[in-house]
């Protein structure tokens, strides 16, 4: 058996590559794993990462040829947009942390790199000039450098000019100019050389740690997530949905089974997809991804359940009986879910012919099972047809509301009502305002994590197609066979408590995805904001300041007014309420982990600003 090699020790100062770049910065060694043979390093900015033994360097090798010109990745976009430049707000403490952290460049020693230097100051003149009368304009230009397409672009080409100095002076592969005569040849070369170990470097991301309780894990969650929602339907479809009835008799398999009930599904799925590709709405930019390259959304989700509603209308018109989905249920969630076992299958075949710097780096650890329910391709696309963003705002969410609105009408058919009784009709406006509302503002979903860093997988095409349509809808379910007649007053607290969660949820929302989308935004003016080393900046005032997840607060607030409607007789329809704490909880501990792994020290910062995660003062 080949004995695994230990190339560099802990606590080794080496030179580690920068991932889905070509440079190199000096690092330090906290460790090799032995089974994944992937080594730990820290960067001087703080950021861990973990890397493969190729992209690692020994120093002294480096420094011979490069007279130790390394620098932190946050120098690296020092030029055009330093993270202490873009801080337009930022507390000196903070600004004064991030120089810091970067790392210190030796002055040129020998004859040859002085000579460098000016030939380097001879071709940079024009430029600093520019730099001059740009440092002399407000930074807001420097802000939107760091997410704008067009800036991006403006970067590179800026970045031509001033690479080439930086590249002879060796950030990776130092070369030797002879003379200015074979200068574009050079530069041609070390172009050419830097594109494919750009493109190497990108097609080997780094591994980030499994979430999920990893392998095992998978496997656990691809049983259970299918036979919980089975209970779920079962249990609530009981005489008394009490827990003292668990475990709720299994009905025979063929009870599962209608053909017309995957005719409807498949219909409904067809006829969302119509929808959103017809060339109606805005096309909207996701996040630029490790390419740089930044997809487009139709982002038409509005105008979908408009149509959709329309159509439903028109069917009821025609004589179509609406409690269908209420009788036929667990039909309707078995064909879903063979549907989604489907989609699973199908995204994790093609998974395997999409290029590397696709698939998304939580889900790529090699293992079968893992990567089939996480989520192995980033955003898998036939064509411009984004299967992801589809599935997760489209058939689910608008199929949804339609459930709802199935159960408030089977409400009245089994209670012999006139109208749906004020419970039904809370539970049914508050998730269709969380609905439309997310529809509405369906470009904010680009700047989510789901979008921006899960692979499309089991778990999401599962959620989407599966968990949402048929276990949020609970409430409403519910209530169709246990009423729960509200107070005036109860209904008034009931409303406060869902507007309140709601404008917090919006209004954090919608703050940091106009951040993200334009950090010099004149709206966002008044916030301050800690730099970091990848050119972002994070929010540290405005809801951003209050706790680290101010969108989970408000969406949990929300959650509680869903269940209350329907009072405390049973656990089942505050499923939803306990769930969610779950969800959320887990959600911002893998998003603090990704955040810490993205922004090292920066992040600390952050975290030492704003101490509390989802509840001020409590959690
Ligand atoms: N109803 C449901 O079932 C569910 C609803 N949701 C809701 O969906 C919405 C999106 O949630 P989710 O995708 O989990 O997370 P967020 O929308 O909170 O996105 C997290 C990302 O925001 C960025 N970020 C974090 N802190 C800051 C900061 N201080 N300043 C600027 N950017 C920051 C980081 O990304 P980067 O820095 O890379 O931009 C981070 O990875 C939430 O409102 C949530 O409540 C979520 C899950 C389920
Ligand atoms: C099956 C698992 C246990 C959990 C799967 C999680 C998914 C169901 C959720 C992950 C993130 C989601 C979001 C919404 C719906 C639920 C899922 C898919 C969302 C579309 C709901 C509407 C909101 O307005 C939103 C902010 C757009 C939500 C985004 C995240």
């Amino acid at each position: 058996m080949k004995m695994p090699t230990v190339k560099y020790q802990r606590g080794d100062m080496v030179m580690g590559r920068w991932p889905g770049s070509n440079l190199y910065y000096e690092v330090k060694v906290l460790g090799l794993d032995a089974k994944s043979q992937l080594y730990t390093v820290i960067y001087k900015d703080g950021t861990e990462l973990e890397l493969k033994e190729q992209d690692i360097k020994s120093a002294a090798g480096f420094q011979s040829r490069s007279r130790s010109r390394s620098r932190s990745p946050s120098r690296r976009r020092s030029r055009s947009r330093s993270p202490a430049r873009t801080t337009r707000r930022s507390s000196s403490r903070t600004a004064a942390a991030v120089a810091a952290a970067a790392i210190t460049e030796s002055a040129p020693s020998s004859r040859r790199d002085a000579k460098l230097k000016d030939s380097v100051e001879v071709r940079l003149s024009p430029l600093q000039q520019t730099k001059a009368a740009e440092n002399n304009s407000n930074n807001k230009h420097e802000k939107k450098e760091e997410n704008n397409t067009a800036n991006e672009v403006n970067e590179k080409s800026e970045a031509v000019a001033e690479a080439v100095p930086e590249k002879n002076q060796g950030r990776y592969n130092l070369r030797r100019r002879k003379d200015d005569g074979d200068f574009k040849s050079v530069e041609a070369k070390v172009e050419q050389l830097e594109e494919k170990e750009a493109k190497l470097a990108a097609a080997t991301p780094p591994s980030t740690p499994l979430d999920f309780g990893g392998k095992i894990g998978a496997y656990f969650w691809l049983l259970f997530l299918p036979a919980w929602v089975l209970f779920l339907l079962l249990q609530v479809n009981l005489e008394d949905p009490s827990l003292a009835n668990f475990p709720p008799p299994l009905p025979p398999l063929e009870a599962f089974w209608d053909v017309q009930a995957l005719g409807f599904v498949i219909l409904w799925i067809l006829f969302q997809a119509v929808l959103y590709i017809l060339p109606v709405g805005k096309l909207s930019e996701g996040m630029p991804l490790r390419s740089g390259e930044r997809l487009k959304y139709r982002t038409n989700g509005f105008f979908a359940i408009v149509v959709s509603s329309v159509a439903v209308a028109a069917a009821m018109h025609k004589g179509f009986d609406l409690t269908y989905i209420h009788s036929h249920f667990l039909q309707l969630t078995a064909a879903s879910f063979i549907i989604s076992i489907l989609l699973s299958t199908y995204l994790y075949v093609r998974s395997h012919y999409a290029a590397p710097e696709q698939l998304a780096l939580g889900g790529s650890s090699g293992n079968v099972v893992y990567d089939f329910f996480k989520g192995h391709e980033l955003n898998p696309r036939i064509k411009n047809f984004d299967l992801k963003f589809f599935c997760e705002m489209r058939p689910g969410l608008i199929g949804w509301c339609l459930i709802n609105f199935a159960m408030a009408l089977a409400e009245m058919k089994h209670q012999g009502l006139n109208a749906p009784s004020h419970s039904m009709i809370l539970v049914n406006l508050f998730q269709l305002l969380y609905v439309v509302d997310g529809l509405w503002n369906e470009e904010a979903i680009l700047t989510t994590m789901d979008l921006m860093h899960d692979g499309f997988g089991f778990m999401l095409a599962f959620g989407d197609l599966v968990w949402v349509p048929f276990t949020y809808t609970l409430q409403a379910y519910y209530l169709v066979s246990w009423p729960n007649p509200l107070s005036l007053p109860a209904l008034g607290a009931i409303v406060t408590l869902k507007l309140v969660g709601f404008y917090i949820f919006r209004k954090s929302n919608s703050e940091k995805n106009a951040f993200r989308r334009n950090p010099s935004d004149t709206r966002l003016s008044h916030l301050r904001n800690i730099p970091t080393a990848t050119g972002k900046s994070l929010l540290v005032s405005g809801w951003w300041g209050v706790v680290r997840h101010p969108n989970y607060l408000g969406d949990l607030l929300m959650a509680l007014a869903w269940s209350l409607p329907c009072g405390f007789s049973h656990l089942l329809p505050w499923y939803y309420m306990i769930y969610f704490i779950i969800l959320l909880v887990h959600r911002d501990s893998r998003d603090m982990s990704e955040c810490r792994r993205k922004y090292g020290s920066a992040w600390d910062e952050y975290c030492r600003t704003v101490r509390y995660r989802i509840i001020p003062r409590v959690y």
